[in-house]
């Protein structure tokens, strides 16, 4: 495990994919943080999550230059979560992943400073308040994300699918179709134990919309897996320079007096 210094070191060596804005809008719910475990707050008003995907919504993947996104059509009540802090229904519609260059890190949130290697984000935007994804990203509620840690263990035999397809998005703005791929796969088997916190997105428009569902459990993936990852590109087939996509990963953010839940004590 690195430690809080060490780690504050390697984050100093590590180059994240895009500059980060001076200023932005508001700017005191920002994401990713630091899961300070002592200080989260037990909430025994927490209930439990209530995912309910199906497998039939899957629609493509789309390596977009961040990140590689599984999308779902999120057209009908098919895919939903309700449940957790959430008052409203959330609509699933795509999951996509964080990861660094090497297993040391590749988390955007961390649990008393310990990075992971990886960082699954499933989207979700509230459908009793928004008409569609586009609004509900810049409002106050529209989303709900569940974030599930990955660490280096035993291969992922649900992930595989996913991993196998990956070559085929290998540069920004390819898309390919991806079929009856169950999200609920990528849980952990706990998913009763979660922090939650009100935040933002960690990539453009970095809008203050997101209600964050950081799983305490992870799940493991091996680590060729996880290199498959390793081998897309930010760049599209045109450029010359052909980039590698990896640390596509916000820096951590200041908490500005949030508090953030524990569903369990
Ligand atoms: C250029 O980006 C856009 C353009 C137009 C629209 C409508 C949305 C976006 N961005 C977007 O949804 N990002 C986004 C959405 C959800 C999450 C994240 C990023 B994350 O923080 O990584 O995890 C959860
Ligand atoms: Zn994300």
């Amino acid at each position: 495990n690195l430690t809080a210094c060490s780690s504050k070191y390697v984050l100093s060596q590590m180059h994240p994919m895009w500059q980060e804005p001076l200023a932005i809008p508001g700017g005191d719910r920002q994401s990713p943080i630091d899961i300070v475990v002592r200080k989260s707050l037990f909430d025994p008003q927490l209930k439990p999550l209530v995912p309910a995907y199906d497998p039939q919504t899957c629609q493509q993947i789309w390596n977009n230059g961040y990140s590689f996104l599984v999308e779902y059509d999120d057209t009908t009540d098919k895919s939903t979560l309700k449940g957790g802090p959430l008052e409203d229904q959330f609509r699933l519609c795509q999951f996509h992943f964080h990861w660094g260059e090497s297993n040391a890190w590749g988390s955007e949130h961390t649990v008393d400073r310990k990075l992971f290697p990886a960082e699954l984000h499933i989207v979700h935007w509230n459908t009793e308040k928004y008409d569609l994804f586009e609004e509900a990203v810049m409002e106050d509620n529209g989303l709900a994300v569940i974030g599930v840690f990955l660490k280096i263990g035993k291969r992922h035999e649900g992930l595989q699918k996913l991993v196998d397809a990956l070559p085929a998005v290998r540069h920004k703005d390819s898309v390919v179709d991806f079929e009856r791929f169950d999200p609920a796969c990528l849980l952990p088997s706990n998913i009763n134990d979660y922090w939650t916190y009100h935040g933002s997105l960690t990539t453009p428009p970095l809008t203050e919309a997101v209600t964050w569902i950081v799983m305490k459990q992870h799940i493991e993936v091996s680590h060729d897996q996880l290199a498959v990852f390793r081998s897309l590109l930010f760049t599209s087939a045109e450029e010359e320079v052909q980039k590698g996509m990896v640390n596509n990963f916000r820096v951590q953010q200041p908490l500005r007096g949030r508090t953030v839940r524990s569903s369990f004590s």
